[in-house]
């Protein structure tokens, strides 16, 4: 039905808008929660609080504004053209602030630096902080946090595969002093918005085919990591992110996970965990426990992979729904940074961002309504009938209901009514791209 159809439907039928339901349906959910000792007002405050670091690269199939042409390689691949793509710092703020309007709460903005702004053309290794200004002005007057990426991709020094690993010194170093730059600026990003900036390395190293030295990569990789990380930066947070397997990289990867969980926690900084790059059985949500009792903090990249580490728009699957009661339920989520890492260019830039968005909300409330400590006493007990039955019936409450009295309360569109603005949006701004 379109639009018009489900109004004639309303009038029809004498039904009052969903908005205006939504009050009353919460309240009954709310009863239905509090048999279970569950106070959903209890779970809408904790929700709340917790940003979503959303990643800037969905908005332009990961383009950036230095060289947005020019080809992506390092085993990243966007498919799809879709209408529309932001093609200035201006649209893709402009695309950002109504995919923000759709989504409740307060957030965080997660920028990689192809994306900085400069008349004339700067080198990777050169970026200053002055580069990065309008965005960390944008994200004051959004009331935005900032996250950043160091950019070890689409860009001649990368072309052999090799960037912190390389045996060549002088491209090693060319991405070590990227590295170096992009700390000074998460710094100065940090300390102009307040709390600190994530900063995660991630680096395409590997080969495709099977290497005759193992070691060698890893140890430059290493001493590399030293060098960047050398210099203290207050106002900022470092993470590394591994990866199983690339295009390209499909043999070999140097910053495999058991090299950055190592180092994480050598160096008692952030190990950043991809939904998309372990083995497509192998599940973050199972990691997270592990990594918190030898970690001070953790990044993830919440994406979804099909088959391969293919970056698909996050579906409220058993996999997020699991993810996400791992953080709520052992209240970690102070020290759980929650970023998106997905780019599909077949759909709606806005549409992706916003379903991304708003089933990790999703699924993080679910996790909130758990009767955790029924589950966990059940489990103490042995009484593994109770544990699972519960489980079961808590996937039928009426977790839509609250969701639904989250938004209205954070004055966003309630259920479905949000793709109505987002067409509107693309007839009236993405169609005169
Ligand atoms: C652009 C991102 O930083 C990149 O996707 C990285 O995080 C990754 O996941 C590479 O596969
Ligand atoms: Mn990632």
């Amino acid at each position: 039905m379109n639009s018009s159809a489900i109004e004639l439907h309303r009038f029809r039928h004498r039904l009052p808008p969903i908005t205006s339901l939504t009050p009353l349906m919460y309240s009954s959910a709310r009863e239905q929660y509090a048999t279970l000792g569950i106070d959903t007002e209890t779970a809408l405050q904790r929700l709340s609080n917790i940003p979503i670091s959303i990643h800037c690269w969905q908005g332009d199939d990961v383009g950036g504004f230095e060289n947005p042409d020019g080809p992506l390689g390092s085993g990243l691949a966007v498919t799809g053209n879709y209408p529309g793509k932001a093609r200035t710092p201006e649209e893709l703020r402009s695309d950002l602030e109504k995919a923000l309007s759709l989504i409740p709460g307060n957030h965080r903005l997660n920028l990689h630096a192809i994306y900085l702004e400069s008349p004339t053309r700067v080198e990777r290794d050169a970026i200053e902080t002055r580069h990065f200004q309008g965005w960390i002005d944008w994200c004051k007057a959004q009331g935005l946090g900032l996250d950043f990426n160091p950019s070890c991709f689409a860009h001649p020094m990368a072309d052999s595969g090799l960037t912190l690993s390389s045996p060549d010194a002088g491209i090693r170093q060319f991405w070590i002093d990227h590295c170096k730059a992009c700390r000074v600026i998460a710094n100065d990003m940090g300390a102009q918005l307040g709390g600190a900036t994530v900063t995660n390395i991630w680096v395409p190293d590997g080969y495709k085919d099977t290497p005759a030295d193992r070691m060698a990569p890893r140890q430059r990789l290493k001493d590399a990591l030293d060098e960047i990380l050398a210099v203290p930066t207050p106002h900022n947070l470092d993470a590394v992110e591994s990866k199983l397997f690339g295009i390209g990289s499909e043999a070999y990867v140097t910053g495999s996970h058991e090299f950055y969980m190592g180092y994480a926690m050598q160096k008692q900084i952030l190990l950043c965990l991809d939904a998309g790059h372990f083995h497509p059985t192998e599940m973050i949500s199972e990691k997270i426990s592990s990594c918190l009792l030898f970690l001070p903090q953790l990044l993830l990249h919440v994406s979804r992979g099909v088959r391969w580490d293919s970056d698909h728009v996050v579906t409220l699957s058993d996999e997020l729904y699991a993810i996400a009661r791992e953080i709520v339920s052992h209240q970690v989520e102070d020290r759980v940074h929650i970023g998106l890492d997905f780019f599909d260019a077949s759909i709606n830039r806005v549409a992706a961002w916003t379903i991304g968005v708003r089933n990790t909300q999703r699924a993080l409330l679910a996790g909130l309504l758990e009767p955790t400590a029924q589950l966990r006493q059940a489990e103490m007990e042995g009484d593994f009938t109770t544990r699972l039955a519960l489980q079961e019936e808590m996937k039928t409450f009426p977790l839509g209901a609250v969701w639904d009295e989250f938004c209205r309360r954070n004055d966003v569109p309630v259920g479905p009514q949000w793709i109505s603005e987002v067409r509107q949006y693309e007839n009236d701004v993405l169609s005169q791209r």
